[in-house]
């Protein structure tokens, strides 16, 4: 059974159409990103297959089921990342954990969760003194202590520093070696590229392009730009073939070979689809 199955998936809002008749399928143990510009559907679909939102059009089904009419055991097989929760303010790190934790049948150990996403010199501070980015760590936390089978993460790394994010990284590549399938959305290529097995990149509410980091858009088979200097000074060539330039170049000092980057891509798939 696929984690996630979506068929012509449609959403109105009055007569915006956020989302415009997606298919996807997510497979067991896949980490899979959805990109997008700002008010690209992005939000609104991760909802849908959450079953925090309703759909217009479509087949959805997440974990076997259908989102819409799913009960409580469904729910406590998904883990969802919540962007705030406000309720738990007063609250210390470790009681928040442990409050949520109670929900769960099948519960990761909250001491060592707190370790895990970086939060163990904060365990008994109020929530509400947390900084946005110790806050974001905290809601990650309280998405997985149910040892969730599927992970929504929403922007999950958004007002992270730059080690946090490396250590949110290895967290959720710890999570897929385990098993865990995961549906993340950001604005951060990079990010993309690190956790991805494959990704799908939304336009106006519909799937511009859809593949591996490395292979969507066309991005392997793209012209690649051979560099390399010599006694006259610095070159640069574009060519289909860099395997053959490269060739003939050995010898010459400063070889390289640059594809387009992944952030290259995405711009021009977004601007097509525009
Ligand atoms: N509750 C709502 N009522 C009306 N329109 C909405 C509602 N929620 C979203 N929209 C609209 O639907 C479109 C898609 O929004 P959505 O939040 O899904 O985008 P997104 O890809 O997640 O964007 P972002 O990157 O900014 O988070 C936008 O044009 C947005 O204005």
């Amino acid at each position: 059974m696929r984690p996630i199955e979506v068929r012509g998936l449609r959403k109105r809002y009055g007569a915006h159409t956020a989302v415009d008749g997606i298919d996807l399928a997510v497979e067991p143990g896949e980490v899979f990103a959805l990109l997008g510009p700002n008010g690209a559907g992005k939000t609104t679909t991760v909802e849908i297959l959450e079953g925090h939102r309703r759909r217009d059009g479509g087949e959805v089904r997440v974990l076997g089921e259908d989102p819409g009419g799913a009960g409580r055991r469904w729910r406590a097989r998904i883990g969802v990342v919540l962007q705030t929760a406000n309720d738990a303010a007063e609250l210390t790190v470790s009681e928040s954990v442990r409050h949520y934790a109670g929900y769960y049948p099948d519960r990761r150990d909250p001491e060592e969760l707190i370790a895990a996403v970086g939060l163990a010199g904060k365990a008994g501070a109020r929530v509400r003194t947390l900084s946005g980015g110790q806050r974001r760590r905290l809601d990650v936390a309280l998405g997985i202590v149910g040892r969730p089978e599927l992970v929504f993460l929403d922007e999950p790394t958004t007002g992270f520093d730059p080690e946090a994010r490396r250590q949110f990284w290895d967290l959720i590549r710890a999570l897929a070696a385990d098993g865990t399938t995961i549906l993340l959305t950001t604005h951060y290529l990079d990010e993309a590229e690190a956790l991805a097995g494959r990704l799908a990149v939304l336009a106006g509410g519909r799937i511009v392009a859809e593949g591996t980091p490395h292979t969507v858009g066309g991005r392997d088979r793209a012209p690649a730009a051979v560099s390399w200097r010599d006694a006259e000074g610095f070159h640069e060539v574009h060519t289909d073939e860099p395997d053959a330039v490269v060739a003939r170049l050995s010898g010459f000092s400063d070889l390289r070979v640059t594809r387009p980057s992944l952030e290259d891509v995405y711009l021009a798939l977004i601007g097509e689809g525009r």
